[in-house]
């Protein structure tokens, strides 16, 4: 979930940033990560905005999610029986995609769009397709990266 938070670090999106992280069912190894972002090449031209009454002015209908683009990103042959690690609960069509790749368990930090249509759609599928879906518990609240005792 570190990780998947780290990546999430890279998100230009001023409001949540999404981080996810895929890992193998044998060993755990990382085989893809992803954050929510514009589609390559179209960063600067489009709105970050989040209100507002136009939609083709607002972020939602361009952005791509950070689950999306974790599995857009792996690196391995596909991502059977994987677990992702996200720091937001997926929406209803990263759900889909999730379902649809094979991913068998979704290990989520935040749910805080957990009323939202959206998000109990996502749920209703993982309960369907029998995709497990459970909350990140740790005791550790904070992980500290210091670069310099990295350079020793
Ligand atoms: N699971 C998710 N993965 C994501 O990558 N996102 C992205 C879409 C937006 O860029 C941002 C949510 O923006 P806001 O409505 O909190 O200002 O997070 C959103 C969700 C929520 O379902
Ligand atoms: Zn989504």
């Amino acid at each position: 979930m570190a990780a998947a938070c780290l990546a999430a670090q890279r998100s230009k999106d001023p409001s949540t940033q999404v981080g996810a992280v895929i890992v193998n069912e044998t060993d755990n190894k990382i085989v893809g990560t992803g954050y929510n972002g514009m589609p390559a090449g179209l960063d600067d031209q489009f709105p970050w905005k989040r209100d507002g009454e136009e939609p083709l002015k607002k972020k939602y209908i361009y952005v791509t999610h950070g689950e999306l683009n974790a599995i857009m990103n792996k690196s391995s042959a596909d991502v059977k029986g994987c677990t992702m690690y996200v720091t937001l609960f997926p929406c209803n069509e990263c759900a889909k995609l999730i379902i649809q790749s094979g991913i068998r368990k979704v290990i989520y930090l935040s749910n805080k769009y957990e009323k939202s249509n959206e998000t109990q759609a996502a749920k209703r599928m993982f309960d369907e397709a029998e995709v497990k879906t459970e909350q990140f518990k740790t005791t550790c609240s904070e992980i500290l990266i210091n670069f310099h005792e990295c350079l020793q």
